[in-house]
């Protein structure tokens, strides 16, 4: 915990904002099932000793979703895109990586991300939330800054597919000789990145991202490189919120590939909680305070949808 903050607090805060859909997720509700598989590079490998990085085809279970707890959501809103991937390695392992489609967060301490959902609680009277409380956030939360600029200022992906997906925060990986080294990973997809225009933001329908996914699968496989970011000595590592420098190494570790997609109702990814603190040896977290507050955060909603509540 947050000092003060508690995960069951943080999701009775979003509960408080986006109401309740029994059974279903408290956060990213609206979400799209895929499955395909991951092969990793050498040079991958000469950072981190994770199966991941065997050069061998590892599965892969993935879900695509809308970030907040509406599960209608129009597909246009300038909210955050999400990218969730179990790999099922072949010692039996699991790794978790649970990305969105923007370079930072928007909070870097959990009473953030609480007091966003606090600010944005919809008013009995309007149904929206007031402006002024929003005003008074942003001014007392200037590490909500930079992602809200990025979301307003790069319109949603045209489709799953033509999204990049970052891991946001600073992971260590540990190479065969326990060395450990601090990286920035982020999915790039071979399809290119495509955002809607001004114009299709207002013409187009509340529901497509799935269907594009399902449409553009059955075409042949979709790809993403997995990329690395080599961190160096005083790069931030426990501050999702700030970017590192540019001219920092790249490494591409790797190939996503989805081959098929469908809704997430009865699908394998659906009752999989995408906790991002599941990995396997060869990648650890950092003390990065909001990565080590997801998992508590997504046991609470996962605990919760699965009694059904
Ligand atoms: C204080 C920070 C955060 C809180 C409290 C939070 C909370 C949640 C919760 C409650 C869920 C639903 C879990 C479930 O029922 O399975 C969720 C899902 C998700 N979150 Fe977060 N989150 C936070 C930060 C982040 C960050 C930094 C990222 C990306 C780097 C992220 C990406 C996602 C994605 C992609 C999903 C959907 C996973 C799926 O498809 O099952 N979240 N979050």
């Amino acid at each position: 915990a947050d000092g003060e903050v508690a995960a069951d607090q943080v999701v009775a805060a979003i509960e408080g904002t986006f109401g309740v859909t029994p059974g279903e997720r408290r956060n990213h509700i609206k979400g799209t099932c895929a499955v395909g598989e991951f092969v990793g590079t050498t040079e991958g490998a000469a950072y981190s000793s994770s199966k991941l990085f065997s050069g061998k085809p590892v599965p892969v279970v993935a879900r695509f979703s809308l970030s907040g707890g509406n599960p209608k959501a129009p597909d246009t809103a300038k909210s955050g895109r999400g990218m969730a991937l179990q790999f099922k390695l072949p010692d039996g392992g699991l790794q978790h990586m649970t990305m969105l489609n923007t370079p930072i967060f928007g909070a870097a301490q959990p009473r953030t991300f609480l007091d966003l959902m606090i600010a944005t609680k919809p008013d009995p009277a309007t149904g929206k939330p007031d402006p002024e409380k929003i005003k008074a956030f942003k001014a007392s939360h200037p590490d909500n800054l930079a992602q809200a600029d990025f979301l307003a200022n790069n319109n949603p992906p045209t489709s799953y597919a033509n999204s990049a997906y970052w891991g946001i925060h600073t992971f260590k990986f540990i190479d065969r000789a326990k060395k450990t080294t601090p990286v920035r990973w982020r999915f790039v997809p071979q399809d290119g990145e495509k955002r809607l225009s001004d114009d299709e933001l207002k013409s187009s329908p509340p529901n497509f991202l799935e269907q594009a996914l399902i449409e553009r699968a059955k075409h042949g496989p979709v790809r993403w490189n997995m990329m690395l970011t080599i961190g160096v000595a005083g790069d931030t590592e426990d501050n999702p919120t700030v970017t590192w420098p540019e001219g920092r190494k790249q490494v591409n570790a790797g190939t996503l590939t989805i081959s098929s997609a469908s809704p997430q109702k009865g699908a394998e990814c659906e009752k999989i909680n995408f906790d991002p603190l599941v990995m396997a040896d060869g990648i650890a977290p950092t003390n990065d305070p909001i990565l080590l507050f997801r998992s508590p955060a997504y046991a609470v909603s996962f605990a919760k949808r699965l009694g059904e509540k």
